[in-house]
Order: structure tokens, then sequence, then C-alpha cells
């Protein structure tokens, strides 16, 4: 297997539903999850290039095991459940630090999920969403609840993390366009979700190897060293 070109990390509390972002995106379902455990990857191509996004767990008893998927990461999504207000906090308390370990220009998204049991959820592009009779009601048939975290919520934490890394906002994507609300359940805005990142990882993938010089060694202009007398290399 060729090594991955590209590093994208979902990191966020425990039920706020990464997993089931990811299978969404990768499977186009959205099955039974079980907390996950350590962490698991998919491997995405994208164009020519081989993405590695990394599923991790957010029970605290895997705590210590995030700063070391987020190694070397050149994009992280940060998830937060849009009904549940802590979760968004968790986010800088808990999990902002461990992205420390990421690439120096690492990018960051930061997504509230599960928007479908919301009362906004109802006018936010579900016609694409295929009908079923759970869709005017949320999960278990409970009727839809105000949004409890508002999107303005999530533009602000944008905007501590690029100070938290010390980066110009002029350097970095518009927290408008990083920001996002999803539904893993409808599908609500998860291709566009990954496949921004995608874009924007790629001119990343193209800088980083235009950085470092090829370990291939083209030995056909290769020419040998001339010969001196005493035997030595000229
Ligand atoms: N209604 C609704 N439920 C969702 C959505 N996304 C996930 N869920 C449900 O939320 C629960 C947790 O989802 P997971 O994807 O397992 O959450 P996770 O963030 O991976 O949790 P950990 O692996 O424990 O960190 C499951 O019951 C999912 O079916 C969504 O967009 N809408
Ligand atoms: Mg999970």
């Amino acid at each position: 297997m060729r090594k991955p070109d590209s590093k994208i990390v979902l990191l966020g509390d425990m039920n706020v539903g990464k997993t089931s972002l990811l299978q969404r995106y990768m499977e186009r379902r959205f099955p039974d999850t079980v907390s996950t455990v350590g962490g698991a990857f998919y491997l995405k191509q994208w164009r020519s290039y081989n993405i590695s996004i990394w599923d991790t767990a957010g029970r605290e008893q895997f705590h210590g095991l995030g700063s070391m998927y987020c190694r070397g990461a050149a994009a992280i999504i940060l998830t937060y459940d849009v009904n549940h207000p802590q979760s968004l906090v968790e986010l800088e308390d808990r999990f902002l630090g461990l992205t420390d370990t990421a690439s120096k220009d690492c990018l960051f998204a930061i997504v509230g999920n599960k928007v479908d049991l919301t009362e906004e959820g109802a006018l936010a592009g579900q016609e694409k969403e295929e009908r079923s009779p759970d869709m005017d009601a949320g999960d278990c048939g409970s009727p839809r609840v105000p949004k409890q975290v508002q999107l303005e919520d999530a533009v602000a934490l944008y905007k501590k993390i690029l100070k938290y890394k010390m980066l110009d906002e002029q350097d970095v994507p518009a927290a408008e366009q990083m920001c996002f609300e999803t539904s893993a359940k409808t599908g609500y805005n998860v291709d566009l979700l990954f496949e921004t990142l995608f874009d924007l990882v790629v001119p990343m993938i193209l800088q980083q190897r235009a950085e470092k010089p090829s370990h291939t060694v083209d030995i056909s202009s290769h020419k040998p060293p001339k010969r001196t007398r005493s035997g030595c290399c000229a």
C-alpha cells in the first residue's frame, strides 16, 4: 500500500458522531455505531492523492492517544453536537491541546453535527435527503428542539484557535468556510465538509513535495567520477 500523501483527523467528545460522519461519507450510509476504541482510519483517493482520514475515540480513557493520532496531520476536524453545548466547550478544553503535534500549517474545521434533531434542521437543506417516516421528528421520533449551539459560537472558537496557534486570519481559510453544520443521519453538508478539506490539503501536499527533495536518484543521468592517477576520485 502506498504511503498516504496527507492525513486528516476527526476529534471530539464521545457520541458527537465522528464515526457516523466518516461512515456516511465513505460508505454512503448511516449504520448503527459502537463507541470507538482507540482509533481507525479510512483511505480516500482524491484525484491522484491518497488521504488517510482518522477516526478517534472521544471517550476520556483514550484521551492520551489523541496527540499521537494528530501527529503530522494536515487538517483536523473538531466535532461537536449542536444539541450539547458542553461538547463545544470540550473542544477547547480537552481536544485543542492534542493538536500541538499536527503539521505547523494544519487546517482546522469545526463541525456541529446532528443538526437533523433541531428545528432549524428541518429547514436546512433537507430537500435533498431521502424522505423516511422519521424525517419530521428527531431520533426515536422525539420532536425537534431549538438548536443549542449556534454557528457563531463555532466561528468564535475558530478565531480562538487561530490565536492559540498564533496564525493570522489572512493566512488561513475564513471561519465561514471552515465552520460547518452537518447531519450524518441525513448526509446534510457531509460531502461538502470532507471535499472542502481535500481541496485545501492538495496544495499543501504539492508544497511539501516541492520543499522536500525527492529521495529517488535518477541513475541514468549519473556520470561516474573521473579517476586520477593516484586512484583517487577527482
Ligand atoms: N440524529 C442523529 N444521530 C446521530 C448523528 N450522528 C451520529 N448520531 C448518533 O449518535 C450516536 C453516536 O454516534 P458515533 O458516530 O458513534 O459517535 P462518536 O463521536 O464516534 O463517538 P465515540 O466513538 O464514542 O467517540 C449514535 O447513536 C449515532 O447513530 C446525526 O447526524 N444525527
Ligand atoms: Mg466513534
